[in-house]
């Protein structure tokens, strides 16, 4: 058995490669952030062709860094931004569009439609999701309607379509020449197109939707032999594929029932494993596939989505100008000893969990003389927290369980001030593995697993080790003083798109 594993973890911000061993241990790492397009408000989309070129890069970086060749790896994983899709010619591997991001809210009119048609209800049902823009399947009806011809190629077969999983693996293993082209159920349960018990493409959604058949990947597990790649990684079998959020539970070693972790990204994504059954929501979670190995049954698990938590950081950055880099955001916010009695309410794609609401947009509240920029940093690190305490009290209102820890993950983790501030808040401790790159982490066990570089599932859970834990120090009456002034400051944002 070839000694190393890769994982690719390709991410709305950034893309990742990084070599692992048989410890789980980190041997190399190349990243590279790519280009985010905002042609209207509202609208996110990425160059898949720029996305591709990305992963290509970051592979040769690992290995060169490793001092690696292909021949030395046993399999390679893939662990993607999920819901975001590309549409593209099936035998030139030009897309016919840019990819339409899972933040973009360009579907909410057909969305509407579909909600008032159909029902909130049958969606759910079938498929754990809420009819929102979100999620892949209207996006694609999105890109059959409005891109020129896309229709009628689809129709006669000349075009494929994916997640970021589907495009990366059909390219990587040959493109035109041969590429396979797959899913897995932890992405194919974010497209409101797939039966969450049978893990089949619906035909009564893909009718529901003028999605055409032929299109779409076909559903494979997330752990098993897809293909060998092309290329750099020459003969690399390609074994593992998980969307980046289900990779981290993976990645965490959440493989009980009641075992949790929460990802501090461009979003934050909490997901509790709820074993062989799909639990549905009653406090508007999303009933997803966590992972399924090989022929085994799935894994389900409840998510709780907040769509813009590190974005925020990146747009004081980027759009304000504030700070230099996202780390810098600490510096700031460490200048007051507190966020001055500001909130700032993300709602830049509407609200995600547990709200759905699609009129909301972003909010500033509690403005005075007094308020500078630290705490503007302040608040928007808060911000992050609040979203995930509104969801961690989702999920316990939904089992009847509190947790006793939070296993945290994800690029905002870094963050020393947002972890302690997130741990008071909570009222729990809140735990970062010696690995904190759970996400490739995740991608490469459930490669690794495929291709018998580990024996199963109880080895994994042996390799996961503590890093750091932070522990709550705020009085509980402060704590819900300040949530009680959060929640007011996320009813300001609804209402706002008629
Ligand atoms: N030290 C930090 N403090 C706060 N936010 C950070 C810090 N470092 C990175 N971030 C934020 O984390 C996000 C990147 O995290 P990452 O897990 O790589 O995201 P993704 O997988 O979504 O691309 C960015 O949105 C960035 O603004
Ligand atoms: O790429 P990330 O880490 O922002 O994760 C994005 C999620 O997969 C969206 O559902």
């Amino acid at each position: 058995m070839n000694p190393y594993l890769a994982a690719i973890d390709q991410g709305t911000t950034s893309t990742r490669c990084l070599i692992f061993d048989r410890q789980g241990r980190e041997i190399a790492r190349a990243q590279r952030e790519h280009r985010q397009f905002y042609p209207r408000p509202g609208w996110v989309e990425h160059d898949p062709l720029e996305i591709l070129a990305q992963t290509q890069a970051v592979v040769a970086g690992a290995l060169e860094r490793a001092g690696l060749g292909p021949s030395q790896l046993a399999a390679v994983g893939i662990a993607n931004q999920r819901e975001t899709v590309v549409l593209w010619e099936r035998e030139t591997g030009r897309p016919v569009h840019n990819a339409i991001v899972w933040q973009d809210t360009r579907t909410a009119e057909l969305c509407g439609r579909l909600a008032g048609e159909f029902g909130q209800d049958r969606f759910r049902a079938r498929t754990g999701l809420p009819i929102a823009t979100y999620f892949s399947g209207p996006k694609l009806g999105w890109l059959l309607d409005h891109v020129e011809g896309a229709r009628a190629r689809a129709e006669r077969g000349e075009l494929l379509c994916g997640t970021i999983d589907t495009w990366l693996i059909w390219n990587l293993s040959g493109g035109p020449r041969g590429g396979v082209h797959i899913t897995d159920p932890s992405n194919a349960s974010r497209t409101l197109l797939m039966d969450l018990a049978r893990l089949e493409w619906d035909a009564g959604l893909l009718e529901a939707m003028a999605i055409p058949r032929p299109l779409l990947p076909e559903i494979h597990a997330s752990s098993e032999v897809y293909g060998v790649c092309a290329g750099s990684l020459s003969g690399v079998p390609l074994a593992g594929d998980l969307g980046d959020q289900q990779a981290a539970l993976f990645g965490q070693g959440c493989f009980a029932p009641g075992e949790a972790k929460n990802t501090y990204g461009t979003g934050c994504f909490m997901l509790l494993n709820t074993g062989r059954e799909p639990v549905v929501s009653r406090q508007g979670l999303l009933t997803t596939v966590a992972y399924r190995l090989g022929s085994e049954p799935p894994v389900y698990a409840l998510e709780g989505s907040v769509a813009v938590t590190g974005a925020l950081v990146q747009w004081l950055r980027d759009n304000l100008g504030l700070i230099d880099s996202a780390a810098e955001v600490e510096t700031l916010a460490a200048t007051v000893a507190d966020n001055g009695g500001i909130y700032i309410v993300p709602a830049f794609s509407g609200l995600f969990a547990p709200y759905w609401r699609g009129d909301a947009r972003g909010a500033i509240v509690g403005l005075t003389r007094y308020v500078n920029k630290g705490h503007f940093a302040r608040a928007a690190l808060e911000a992050a927290a609040y979203q995930t305490r509104e969801i961690l009290d989702a999920m316990r209102d939904e089992t009847g369980q509190a947790l006793a820890e939070l296993k945290v993950d994800g690029g905002m983790v870094a963050n020393d001030l947002l972890m302690g501030f997130q741990a008071d808040l909570l009222g729990m401790p809140v735990v970062r593995p010696a690995i904190a790159e759970t996400t490739a982490l995740g991608a490469a066990y459930a490669a690794g697993l495929a291709v018998g570089f580990w024996r199963d599932v109880d080895e994994l859970r042996g390799l996961w080790r503590r890093d750091r834990v932070w522990s709550p120090t705020m009085a509980p009456a402060t704590r819900e003083c300040l949530y009680a002034d959060w929640k007011k400051a996320v009813t300001r944002t609804f209402d706002w798109v008629e």
